[in-house]
C-alpha cells in the first residue's frame, strides 16, 4: 500500500487507531455524555496517542456541534473527525465544527446494501451520483475525507466495488468498510478488504479502514482479520461501547497487536499504560459498567483465585499471564489504604488510578475517604474509584441527597424519610413502598415528580465482604431521552437513591439541552 497524502502516519507497518467512543459509543441507549465529559474524554484519547477522534455528529444537535467544535479547538495531536450524512447540509455543519482543529476530517456515509438503499428509495445509479457529489463537496472543504458505505458487508460485491471507486475518484482519502450489523466473520472480513485493495482502481492511494460491531461477538477478531487483509485503520471504542452489542474494543485490538506482534507485525501509537484509567473514566461517564471478565480492562482480567494458578503466578507470572498488568496501567505497588492512611498516601494511590487532584479537591476527597474508612475495614482500589466517581457525579448537581432513613423488616410496607436539596432549598417527604428501595424511590418521586420510566435498576458489589460498597446503576427514559445514574455506598439503599437522583440530574441537563423547561415538575402514575 502506498503512503496516504493526509495520514502520513499510516504505512504498511502501522495501524491507525480511530476512536469513535464519542460518536458510535455515545449512540448506546443511555450512554449520553455531557459536554464537559466529552471534552475530557477527548483530551485523554489525544494524550494516549489515538490518531483520529470521531468527536460526534455535528448536525445531530447544537450540543453535539458545540462539543465537536470545542474538542477540535483543544486538540493537540489527534485528527478530529465529525460524522455527516450524504447531503451538503450535514457536510457543511460537520466542517464548521471540525475546521477548528489543526487536523480536521469529514466522515460522510450512506447505506449501500439493498436494505439500506430502499430507505431513501434511490436506484443504484442515483445513489452512485449522490456519493460522487457529496464526497466531492466534502473534499472541496477539507483535504481529509473519509467515506463509508454503511452495511458494506451486506452490499453486493459489484456495487460495493463500484461505489468505493467513485468515492476514491471524488477525493476520499480513507475508505471505511463498516460491518454495521456485526454480520461478517474473520475470514470474510480479511477477504473483502484484500479484494477491494486488489481490484478497485485507485485503492492503493487511500487507507482502508475497518469498523466492526459485536452482534456475534466477533468485532475484535473481524477488525484484526481486516488488518491482515490490508486495512490500516481500525475504528473502535473504549470498553467496546457502541450501538447494540457495541463496537470493536480499542483496548483489545491495541493489546492484541502488542502481545501478538510475532504473527501480526503492526504497531499503533497508543500508550497502553493509559488504558485502565480511560476505561474507568468512560465507564463512569457513560454509566455502562465494565463486565468483570472483560478482556484487558475487566476487574478479573488479571485476578487469580484458584490454588494452582496462584501457585504458578508466585513461581513465574508468565504461567498464567500473557501481558503484564502494568502494561495496561494497573499499579505494581500495593499501598494498603485504611483509616490510618494520610493525604500523601491517598494522593499517591489516586494518581496510580488516574486521578490527579489539586490540593482543595484532595482535601474534599480526604474527608469522604475517612468517612468511608470508618465504616469499612479495608479500602480497595475499586472503593476509591467508586468514591471518586461519586464525588465527580455530585459536583454540579441541582438535586442532592441530604438525609435518608428507611425502616424495613419482615412486616411491610417499608417506610422512608428523605430530605433533598433542590437548587439549594431543602425539602422532605415520607413514603412507603414494597421494600426499602421502593419506599425510598417513592419518596424521591414525591419530591421530584417526573414522567421518566425506570428501565434498569442494577446492583453489584464493588468488593468482597458484608461491608462492601454496592454500586447501583439506574437507567430511565423520558420522551425518548435515556439517562443513566450511578452511585456507590456501603448502604445499598443510600447508593440506590443517590443513583436515582444522579439520573434525574442528568435528565434535567438533557431537558435543558433540548430546550424544554428543566424546572418542569410533572407527576404521572407511570413514573418508575
Ligand atoms: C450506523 C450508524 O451509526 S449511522 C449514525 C446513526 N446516528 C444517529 O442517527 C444519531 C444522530 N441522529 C440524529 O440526531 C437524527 O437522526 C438526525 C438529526 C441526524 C436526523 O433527524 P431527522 O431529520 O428527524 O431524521 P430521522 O432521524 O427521523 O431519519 C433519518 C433521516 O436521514 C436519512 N438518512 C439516513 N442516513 C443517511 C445518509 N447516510 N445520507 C443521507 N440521508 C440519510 C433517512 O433517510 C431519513 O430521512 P427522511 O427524514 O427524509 O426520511
Ligand atoms: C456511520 C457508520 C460508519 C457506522 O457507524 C456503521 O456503519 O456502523
Ligand atoms: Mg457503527
Amino acid at each position: 500500500m502506498t503512503q496516504n497524502r493526509v495520514s502520513p502516519e499510516a504505512n504498511k507497518d502501522k495501524v491507525v487507531i480511530f476512536d469513535t467512543t464519542l460518536r458510535d459509543g455515545e449512540q448506546s441507549p443511555g450512554a449520553t455524555m455531557t459536554h464537559d465529559e466529552k471534552v475530557e474524554i477527548a483530551e485523554m484519547l489525544d494524550e494516549m496517542g489515538v490518531d483520529i477522534i470521531e468527536a460526534g455528529f455535528p448536525i445531530a444537535s447544537d450540543g453535539d456541534f458545540e462539543a465537536v467544535s470545542e474538542i477540535a479547538r483543544r486538540s493537540k495531536n489527534s485528527v478530529i473527525c465529525g460524522l455527516a450524512r450524504a447531503n451538503f447540509k450535514d457536510i457543511d455543519r460537520c466542517f464548521e465544527a471540525v475546521k477548528h482543529a489543526a487536523k480536521p476530517r469529514i466522515h460522510t456515509f450512506i447505506g449501500t446494501s439493498p436494505l439500506h438503499r430502499a430507505i431513501p428509495n434511490l436506484t443504484m445509479d442515483e445513489m452512485a451520483d449522490k456519493i460522487h457529489e457529496t464526497v466531492t463537496h466534502a473534499r472541496n472543504l477539507c483535504d481529509n475525507v473519509q467515506w463509508s458505505p454503511m452495511d458494506a458487508t451486506r452490499t453486493e460485491w459489484d456495487y460495493l466495488a463500484r461505489v468505493v471507486e467513485i468515492a476514491i475518484k471524488a477525493g476520499a482519502t480513507t475508505i471505511n468498510i463498516p460491518d454495521t450489523v456485526g454480520y461478517t466473520a474473520p475470514r470474510e472480513s480479511a477477504d473483502l478488504i484484500r479484494r477491494l485493495i486488489a481490484e478497485v482502481p485507485g485503492a492503493d492511494a487511500v487507507i482502508f479502514a475497518t469498523h466492526c460491531h459485536n452482534d456475534l461477538g466477533m468485532a475484535t477478531a473481524n477488525a484484526l482479520a481486516a488488518v491482515e487483509g490490508g486495512a490500516r485503520q481500525i475504528e473502535c471504542t473504549i470498553n467496546g461501547l457502541g450501538e447494540r452489542a457495541g463496537n470493536t474494543a480499542l483496548e483489545e485490538v491495541v493489546m492484541a497487536l502488542k502481545v501478538r506482534g510475532d504473527i501480526m507485525p503492526y504497531t499503533t501509537g497508543i500508550e497502553t499504560t493509559k488504558l485502565m484509567a480511560i476505561s474507568r473514566r468512560v465507564a463512569s461517564v457513560s454509566g455502562f459498567p465494565v463486565q468483570f471478565n472483560k478482556a484487558i480492562v475487566g476487574k478479573n482480567a488479571f485476578a487469580h483465585e484458584s490454588g494452582i494458578h496462584q501457585d504458578g503466578m508466585l513461581k513465574n507470572a508468565e504461567t498464567f499471564e500473557i501481558m503484564r498488568p502494568e502494561d495496561v496501567g494497573l499499579s505494581e505497588t500495593n499501598l494498603v489504604m485504611g483509616k490510618h492512611s494520610g493525604r500523601a498516601a491517598l494522593r499517591s494511590k489516586l494518581g496510580e488510578l488516574g486521578y490527579e487532584l489539586a490540593d482543595n479537591q484532595l482535601a474534599d476527597v480526604f474527608v469522604r475517604f475517612k468517612a468511608l474508612a470508618d465504616r469499612k475495614k479495608e479500602i480497595y482500589d475499586d472503593d476509591l474509584i467508586a468514591l471518586m466517581q461519586d464525588e465527580e457525579r455530585s459536583g454540579e448537581d441541582r438535586i442532592k441527597v441530604e438525609y435518608l432513613r428507611v425502616v424495613c423488616g419482615t412486616e411491610g410496607p417499608q417506610e422512608a424519610t428523605l430530605r433533598l436539596a433542590i437548587d439549594g432549598e431543602s425539602v422532605s417527604a415520607d413514603a412507603t413502598g414494597d421494600g426499602p428501595v421502593d419506599a425510598a424511590f417513592n419518596a424521591v418521586k414525591a419530591l421530584v415528580a417526573h414522567s421518566a420510566r425506570l428501565q434498569l435498576y442494577q446492583v453489584s458489589a464493588v468488593t468482597e465482604g458484608t461491608d462492601a460498597q454496592a454500586t447501583v446503576t439506574v437507567r430511565m427514559e423520558e420522551d425518548g431521552r435515556i439517562v443513566s445514574g450511578q452511585s456507590a455506598d456501603t448502604d445499598t439503599v443510600v447508593a440506590s437513591v443517590r443513583a436515582y437522583v444522579n439520573a434525574l440530574n442528568r435528565l434535567m441537563v438533557r431537558r435543558e439541552k433540548s430546550g424544554s423547561d428543566a424546572r418542569e415538575i410533572r407527576y404521572t402514575d407511570a413514573a418508575g
